[in-house]
């Protein structure tokens, strides 16, 4: 009987819920982000209603964009509407959509797309006896024909673009009328439904490409179009879609560009939209499991160059690692060299050349991704080394974690006895527009790969590292200028440069656990993501941010690694904010005072310190609170209205270039 049960319970619980969880693994779909600032939009039918809208978003949001009508005064009031209101300048075009020569000449003029939206549209509501074949025909060939003719004409210049620009979109604006037959719309809803067969059978087309489409279904929504509409709409056809409310222009246009930027099929703008969305899914991109298998496959071959960390045997061309005209000199002769992430990239050419100079190579890649690039790059340096130097090693290892970090160095030691040389140089980074996408879980990842990593091994390799061993960290030319679409990647590479100032003069790096870093950065440099994120939502032109670092972010001391760095991470935040906010025309400073007289000095510094303290500026003494807000007044106010990203230096004199 027993043994029935078990039969039972393998046969039809076991082996199905393990193939399910097996294929969730496989088939769960992975999230985009398309970006919008700085990329080029092109908006059809943008000079009303919904596209209106929509290019008013993107242009606040920093894009470059184009609109496409037919009528052109109402493109030039576009366009100095929009001017008006972002200060960006619009590129338009005139033409009808229904000839494809005249799009094609605009697309080609208006240069690279990376988002093509789709929107113009034409609706005579009448019922299917009535409506005359020929206003039919022009639903069709507006809606439908349009649409076929935008894409055609815009496709092979927007997948030419993916690989240097990101992901890619083109979205089709829809209708509910388009998920469901409604009384009155026989052509109009035929004309969108057509629009959903066109959008599911090219994602599955251009999904290899890093190209998405989002089909978008408002309800009636408030535009110069719909009260056109209003003046011969059968009443059955009115009543029929009032159950499903109305929009503003300017709430559909968000919705559409919200789904555009994730990247989602299926956009509903409503809430009876999203039950008809579920209602209607069929067999949609995303919405199946089969689909998400298909895509996984064709992604993970074609897009892994995207994955982090990216993998360069997929890359086209090769990046060239050693140059032809390399002289080597034996100038590391006998010496033991650990690199991490050296499987890739400028860590790989980086062991290809200490192999040539004499150098027994250990290196370091992500496990369960980078196992191809490790194993040629190992390949190569076996080939490369002379003949005394030890075979090279590939350590497999995540190096956010400090045990992973011991373990990495362990090995290293027990191979080759001590190191000499310490790389630090494995780094992550995503591409995001806006501060709103850097959620906490990325930000800690993004630090814990990229910084802490050099705490946990450079604590780790000192321990069997001799006087006249070095340490290199792989910074950024970010750290200094800042970027608006690597905000936590520049900060990062801040921190590093502060971390290398500091660790030039090392102090008391091993008493500093992986708790304790993790918990002044949250404190120091993480609250200041959280708070802009938040605030933002709340900040018009003219608002003020001001981040306090310190002198240390610049000098760097022994006794307070962490701390400085997490300050170096503040002036690359700040640097990186000011230049996302530039556009919305919110400013971002920061204040990095010296030495200033406050609770906390009494309570990290021991007596004597307490008394001499600031002895080492120019002035020769610390200042007082008192002294350093004058400048917070300053960043506040008007008055500071032509800086932003700068760092105002209240020390007591001391020169710190930057
Ligand atoms: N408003 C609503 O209730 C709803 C609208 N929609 C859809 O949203 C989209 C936008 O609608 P909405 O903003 O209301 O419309 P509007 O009538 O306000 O704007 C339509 C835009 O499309 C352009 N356009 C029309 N025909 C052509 C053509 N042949 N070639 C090039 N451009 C053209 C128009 O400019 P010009 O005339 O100068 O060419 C105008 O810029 C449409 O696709 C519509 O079907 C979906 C659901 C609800
Ligand atoms: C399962 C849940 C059901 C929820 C109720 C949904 C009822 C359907 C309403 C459809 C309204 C269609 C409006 C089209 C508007 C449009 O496209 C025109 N204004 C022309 O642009």
């Amino acid at each position: 009987m027993a043994d029935v049960y078990f039969s039972f319970f393998t046969l039809f619980i076991l082996v199905p819920l393990s193939l399910l969880i097996l294929l969730y693994f496989i088939v769960r779909p992975r999230p985009v982000s398309v970006p919008i600032k700085n990329s080029n939009v092109f908006i059809t039918g943008g000079s009303s209603g919904i596209g209106l809208a929509l290019a008013h978003l993107c242009a606040r949001e920093g894009a470059n964009v184009t609109l496409l009508a037919r009528n052109v005064s109402k493109l030039e009031e576009a366009k100095q509407s929009i001017k008006l209101a972002t200060g960006r300048d619009v590129n338009v075009f005139s033409a009808d959509v229904r000839d494809y020569d005249a799009v094609k000449r605009a697309i080609e003029e208006a240069g690279p797309i990376d988002v093509l939206v789709c929107n113009q549209g034409v609706f005579v509501p009448q019922e299917l006896e009535h409506q005359e074949l020929e206003e039919i025909k022009f639903m069709i060939d507006v809606n439908l024909m349009g649409t076929f003719h935008l894409i055609k004409a815009a496709l092979p210049g927007m997948k030419k673009n993916r690989a240097e620009r990101g992901p890619g979109s083109i979205a089709i604006m829809s209708s509910q009328a388009g998920q469901v037959g409604i009384y009155g719309y026989t052509a109009y809803s035929a004309s969108k439904f057509g629009l959903k067969g066109l959008a599911e059978a090219l994602q599955h087309e251009i999904i290899a490409d890093n190209i998405h489409v989002s089909l978008i279904f408002p309800p009636d929504t408030e535009t110069p179009g719909f009260v056109e509409e209003n003046k011969r709409r059968p009443q059955l056809t009115s009543i029929i879609a009032a159950s499903s409310g109305a929009m503003k222009a300017d709430e559909v246009a968000k919705k559409s560009l919200d789904g555009i930027k994730s990247g989602t099929f299926i956009v509903p703008c409503n809430f009876e939209g999203f039950l008809l969305s579920i209602g209607t899914a069929g067999l949609s991109p995303q919405r199946s499991y089969l689909m998400a298998f298909v895509e996984h496959l064709k992604k993970a071959e074609v897009m892994a160059t995207e994955e982090q960390p990216g993998k360069e045997h997929l890359m086209d061309p090769i990046p060239q690692a050693l140059s032809p005209d390399y002289r080597q000199a034996n100038k590391l002769h006998g010496k033991v060299a650990l690199v991490t992430g050296g499987d890739s990239g400028i860590g790989r050419s980086v062991c290809y050349l200490f192999a040539l100079e004499g150098a027994t190579v250990a290196f370091t890649y992500v496990p369960g991704q980078e196992e191809k690039d490790a194993h040629d790059t190992l390949k190569k340096i076996q080939e490369l080394k002379s003949a005394d130097a030890k075979d090279p090693i590939a350590l497999p290892a995540d190096l956010g974690f400090d045990e992973n970090c011991k373990k990495v160095v362990d090995e290293v030691v027990n191979n080759f006895g001590r190191i000499d040389i310490l790389v630090n140089n494995a780094a992550e980074q995503h591409m995001t527009s806006t501060i709103e996408e850097i959620d906490e879980n990325r930000l800690e990842r993004v630090f814990r790969t990229n910084i802490f990593s050099h705490f946990f091994m450079t604590r780790h390799a000192l321990k069997h590292m001799k006087e006249g061993s070095s340490i290199i960290n792989s910074t950024s030319v970010v750290a200094y200028c800042g970027s608006d679409i690597l905000l936590d990647y520049c900060s990062t590479k801040g921190a590093i440069v502060s971390f290398t100032r500091a660790e030039s003069r090392i102090g008391t790096i091993d008493e500093i656990t992986e708790d304790q870093l993790l918990r002044i950065f949250r404190t120091n440099i993480f609250a200041y993501f959280f708070m802009a994120r938040h605030s933002l939502k709340h900040m018009a032109e003219g608002a003020s941010i001001i981040n306090t670092t310190s002198v240390q972010a610049y000098l760097g001391s022994p006794s307070s690694l962490e701390y400085q760095s997490t300050k170096g991470a503040i002036v690359a935040f700040t640097r990186g904010l000011a230049l996302q906010l530039v556009d919305r025309g919110i400013r971002v400073n920061g204040v990095a005072p010296g030495p200033v007289w406050t609770p906390v000095q009494v309570v990290i510094h021991d007596k004597d310190k307490v008394q001499s303290l600031g002895s080492e500026t120019p002035m020769g003494r610390a200042s007082q609170p008192d002294e350093i807000a004058p400048c917070y007044v300053l960043l506040a106010s008007r008055d500071s209205s032509y800086y932003t990203g700068q760092v105002l230096h209240a020390n007591g004199g001391m020169i710190v270039n930057g």
